[in-house]
């Protein structure tokens, strides 16, 4: 993951070119996030920004004519009835009542419990791949509404845009913001955003900002403090990113910077202490997956 010859095929990648045939899911920032209170289900209302980078897993899907969902090969922790490739597909399956079924291969390069999203990525590629290749037609609005209850990140990777975003994170607005190299740091530890979410001292009221405020540099990350507290992995990668202000992504534990370019990304993923993992990115305001949907142009179906 530490070094430049990753980071530049992750450059190539980000363009919709030389995926082959394998569908990309891609990582998450929260560029700022405000936990601004608290409904009765226990979920938190939130006001983010979210913005796709350029790292991505990779998905195949081989359709089956039995209507039987598998996944191929292991996820370390995750049995196959709780990984969210698999749930995703079940759901669809059930919403669209298609009978095809699917074996699903998904190779993991973004971290678990990094805060970039990733299993709710790969949970979305899976939704958009196999109404496609399922020929099942439901809109984006079809696919969002059955991506909420697999998770709150999961619209986002669904409709493929940066955005702004309010609720527990699918009331989105898309924006278009800079798209500058990112330099991400990978402390080693994951954090579970349930605890996070119901740590005690979380903050809970903040108040309510607008982009305008955002824009103008207003980019607090409330499960900051928090997460700082209980993970000191993740103070010791932010102390590698001061110079350049950095930041937590989601609940974390990955942090991250803007950097002023590529080259300058790439040198100082070099200096890092060899212990500290990290990768180059570049922000991006549309999915990876929806310029492979429009590079590929694949054909529908129609088998269901
Ligand atoms: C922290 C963020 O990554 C910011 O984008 C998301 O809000 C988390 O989204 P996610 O990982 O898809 O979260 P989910 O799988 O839906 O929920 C995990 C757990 O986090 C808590 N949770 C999550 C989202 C939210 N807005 N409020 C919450 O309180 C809930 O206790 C839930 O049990
Ligand atoms: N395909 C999958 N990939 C990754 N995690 C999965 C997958 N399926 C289920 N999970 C479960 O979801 C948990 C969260 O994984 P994820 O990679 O989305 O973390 P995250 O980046 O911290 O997410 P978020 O920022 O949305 O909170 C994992 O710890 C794992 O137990």
């Amino acid at each position: 993951m530490n070094g430049p010859g990753e980071a530049g095929v992750e450059a190539i990648w980000g363009d919709g070119s030389g995926w082959g045939d394998a569908w990309p899911a891609p990582a998450k920032l929260n560029l700022m996030l405000r936990v601004v209170g608290r409904r009765d289900d226990g979920y938190h209302e939130l006001q983010t920004v979210f913005q796709l980078i350029d790292r991505c897993d990779r998905l195949w899907f081989d359709v089956r004519d039995d209507g039987r969902i598998l996944r191929v090969g292991d996820l370390a922790g995750v049995p196959e009835q709780h990984d969210l490739t698999v749930r995703a597909a079940r759901a669809l399956q059930q919403a669209s009542h298609c009978p095809l079924g699917v074996d699903i291969r998904c190779h993991k390069y973004l971290p678990m419990g990094g805060g970039l999203g990733g299993g709710s990525s790969d949970a979305a590629t899976t939704l958009v791949a196999l109404n496609q290749l399922w020929g099942t037609g439901l809109s984006e609005d079809e696919l969002a509404e059955i991506a909420l209850p697999l998770g709150a990140d999961v619209p986002v990777f669904v409709r493929g845009r940066a955005a702004w975003a309010e609720g527990v994170g699918e009331r989105l607005d898309p924006v278009e913001l800079p798209e500058p190299w990112y330099l991400v740091l990978v402390p080693a530890c994951a954090v579970s955003t349930k605890d996070v979410f119901s740590h005690p001292d979380l903050t809970r009221d903040s108040n309510l900002i607008t982009l305008a405020d955002f824009v103008g540099g207003d980019a607090v990350n409330d499960c900051l403090p928090v997460v700082r507290r209980e993970y000191s992995e993740v103070g010791a990668a932010l102390e590698l990113l001061a110079a350049w202000g950095g930041r937590l992504t989601g609940t974390g534990a990955c942090v991250f910077a803007v950097l002023g370019s590529q080259d300058d990304a790439l040198g100082s993923l070099a200096q890092l202490p060899s212990d500290m993992a990290g990768f180059v990115a570049q922000g991006r305001n549309r999915s990876p997956l929806l310029d492979r949907m429009d590079a590929e142009s694949l054909v529908k179906t129609g088998r269901c």
